[in-house]
């Protein structure tokens, strides 16, 4: 096959940036589509998408601004469900004391008509609340899960690395708890209690004596209620602490359980894994203690409420003040008073949670972010990168990791970065990638500090291949241009040859299609290690960092893959951190690092010797895309 030409399972594979897989957007666009109150909340889809992404304190409010004329739409319906409601009290009054009292059966089958027409109308009322309600929670699940995410991608680096996967799983696990509460059960409970006024107001009006043994009840839900969130409050802030923890342990666990079983059998292990997962159980089982004893105390509430109406309307009747019907009324009634309150005791567990949530949402969604985009484009850069006084330090660390770095590295050439296990070589490359903000000094790209620049436009210019690269769940295709956007076929091709990926992948039955499985184990390491350097290479950045680029790659694979590095190395500015006298005698500068100091650096003909390696061969001679170029020398 021609080297050039399009293999057919890349042409097979499904582009992740058309219209393929249903993500967010289309759930947006499902949510947009059929209410008229949300076609016109929103701009056309092509203005709409990407729609604003919430943040700062205000993020909730943000969110929910716009669906204020949908929540409208839901009180007036929740005023029709609950007016209607009502009728069955009136019908049981009318049934007794005109009915049952008169024997008027004309008035009982317009009753039981009135009736059937109220039931009807009633379910539409309902079907039309849940259904606006779904598409509320649709659009305030997208909104929030999308800036989780964008958090998730543009949070500095440092705040990232503080945060565990299980961090993340909680969050997006609050983004329900959001949507259930603003748009779920719990939300139609807060809509109905305004509407508890009419059941009081109609008790008033059907048999008066009735009314302050009615206010009572509800004011003794109101205190249980009240006196419930005060104490599963803390509680369940609590039991999402401890739900972390654990979550984060499982995480480990699973992430290493191959290693795990590898040494054996440990109590060590199972004794820390049993006593995260304990405190999470006793956190939670006291909290659903709490909660049960606050349901039973309200259904008990609830049935000496009815038997307190029951006596107290039974004493009425008897002196005189009210019929027998208003009794019957009055205890339906009750029964339509009482239902939201148990459930409001009920719900508040949810309640704590979702406070909980948004606190930890506020916390996430006050963080800065990195610029993204730099306020004018720029043009591709030479290459030079320049340390004035560099010092880094990690949080909480009691002395910097890089300390006091100077120098410039290119335009172009390959240099090495050396030094002792934890002397700052994989610091120095991400503060190089500005993924790292100084703690004093500046890094310099063509003379302009790194700082102004967005991040789009460095993971653009400067690639970075970390130390141990993890494939995402997917194919080959998508994990190689992961991050990269509007990428032809023959890019992909180019950036898997150069990273010595393209005969493995093309021998595959499925080729470039092939699922990489989770975290790229179908994968061995160095093959692992040849897809994540073909994904550096793909956007053919003009410099770039290698983090121990061929630690995994067999003697053949790395002799083939420096001759790459050195045909890269004539217009891209190429620095490895490596141990691998292989790469380090075809270097042209050497930098070693001590202790985050700068130990010594030069030619390479002259710091080699010195770390005990014959100097650099003479210049190899590589082919490189059909074309035979001489390496520089150095
Ligand atoms: N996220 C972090 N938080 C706190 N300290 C860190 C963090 N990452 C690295 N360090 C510390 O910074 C120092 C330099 O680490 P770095 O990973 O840069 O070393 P290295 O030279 O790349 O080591 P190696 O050769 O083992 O990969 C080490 O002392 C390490 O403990």
């Amino acid at each position: 096959m021609n080297e050039d030409e399009i293999p057919p399972h890349l042409a097979r594979v499904p582009d992740p940036d058309g219209a393929g897989t249903p993500g967010l957007q289309e759930r947006l666009r499902a949510a947009r589509s059929g209410w008229r109150f949300l076609q016109a909340a929103d701009q056309p889809p092509a203005q709409a998408l990407p729609a604003p992404v919430p943040s700062g304190a205000g993020w909730l409010s943000e969110v929910l601004r716009p669906l204020r004329p949908a929540y409208l739409q839901v009180i007036v319906l929740a005023f029709g469900v609950n007016l209607l409601g009502l009728l069955a009290a009136v019908f049981s009054l009318q049934v007794y004391d005109r009915v049952i009292a008169k024997g008027g059966m004309t008035t009982l089958v317009a009753l039981v008509l009135g009736m059937g027409l109220a039931i009807a109308f009633d379910h539409g009322l309902r079907r039309g609340r849940a259904t606006l309600m779904q598409r509320i929670g649709a659009r305030i699940e997208v909104a929030v899960a999308r800036a989780v995410y964008e958090r998730l991608t543009r949070l500095p680096a440092l705040e990232l690395e503080s945060r565990p996967p299980a961090f993340w799983q909680t969050v997006f696990r609050d983004i329900e708890l959001v949507r259930g509460t603003t748009a779920g059960a719990a939300a139609l409970l807060v809509i109905d209690l305004p509407f508890l006024v009419l059941t009081l107001v109609l008790v008033g009006f059907i048999a008066w004596p009735m009314l302050p043994v009615a206010l009572g009840v509800m004011a003794a839900f109101v205190l249980l209620a009240w006196r419930s969130e005060r104490v599963l409050k803390t509680g369940s802030e609590q039991e999402k602490e401890r739900l972390m923890s654990r979550d984060t342990m499982l995480s480990d666990l699973s992430a290493s359980r191959l290693h795990l079983k590898t040494l054996g059998p440990s109590d060590s292990m199972r004794t820390r894994w049993e006593s995260h997962y304990g405190r999470w159980m006793e956190e939670s089982l006291a909290r659903s203690r709490e909660m049960d004893h606050y349901r039973d105390v309200a259904q008990g509430m609830s049935t000496a409420s009815t038997v307190a109406m029951t006596s107290l309307g039974a004493l009425a009747i008897l002196n005189q003040l009210m019929s027998m019907g208003a009794l019957i009324a009055v205890n339906i009634l009750s029964g339509k008073l009482v239902s939201p309150l148990v459930q409001l005791v009920a719900q508040w567990r949810s309640f704590g949670q979702f406070v909980a949530a948004r606190k930890r949402l506020d916390d996430l969604f006050a963080l800065p972010l990195d610029r993204e985009q730099s306020p004018v484009a720029l043009p591709r850069p030479r290459g030079v990168l320049t340390m004035e006084a560099l010092h880094f330090r990690y949080p909480r660390m009691a002395q910097d990791q890089i300390h006091a770095l100077s120098g410039q590295l290119g335009p172009f050439g390959l240099h090495a970065v050396v030094g002792n296990n934890g002397s700052g070589k994989s610091t120095l490359l991400k503060l190089l990638r500005g993924l790292y903000t100084p703690a004093a000094g500046r890094v310099l790209l063509d003379g302009a500090d790194l700082q102004q620049f967005g991040q789009r436009d460095l993971s653009a210019w400067i690639g970075l291949l970390p130390q141990q690269p993890r494939l995402v769940a997917g194919s080959i295709r998508d994990n190689i241009v992961l991050g990269a956007q509007g990428v032809s076929d023959a890019q992909i091709l180019n950036a898997a040859r150069l990273a010595g990926a393209y005969d493995f992948i093309v021998n595959l039955p499925d080729g470039f299609d092939t699922d990489v499985g989770e975290g790229g184990q179908r994968f061995s390491g160095g093959q692992r290690k040849r897809i994540a350097i073909a994904q550096t290479l793909l956007n053919d950045p003009p410099v770039l960092l290698l983090d121990e680029p061929t630690s995994d790659l067999d003697a053949a694979a790395e002799q083939a893959f420096v001759a790459t590095l050195k045909a890269l190395a004539v217009d891209h500015t190429v620095i490895a951190v490596t141990h691998s006298p292989a790469v380090l005698t075809q270097c042209n500068g050497i930098l070693v690092l001590d202790r985050g100091r700068l130990a010594a650096a030069g030619p390479a003909r002259e710091v080699l010797p010195r770390l005990g390696y014959a100097p650099p061969r003479p210049a190899v001679v590589v082919n490189h895309e059909d074309k035979t170029r001489e390496a520089e020398a150095a």
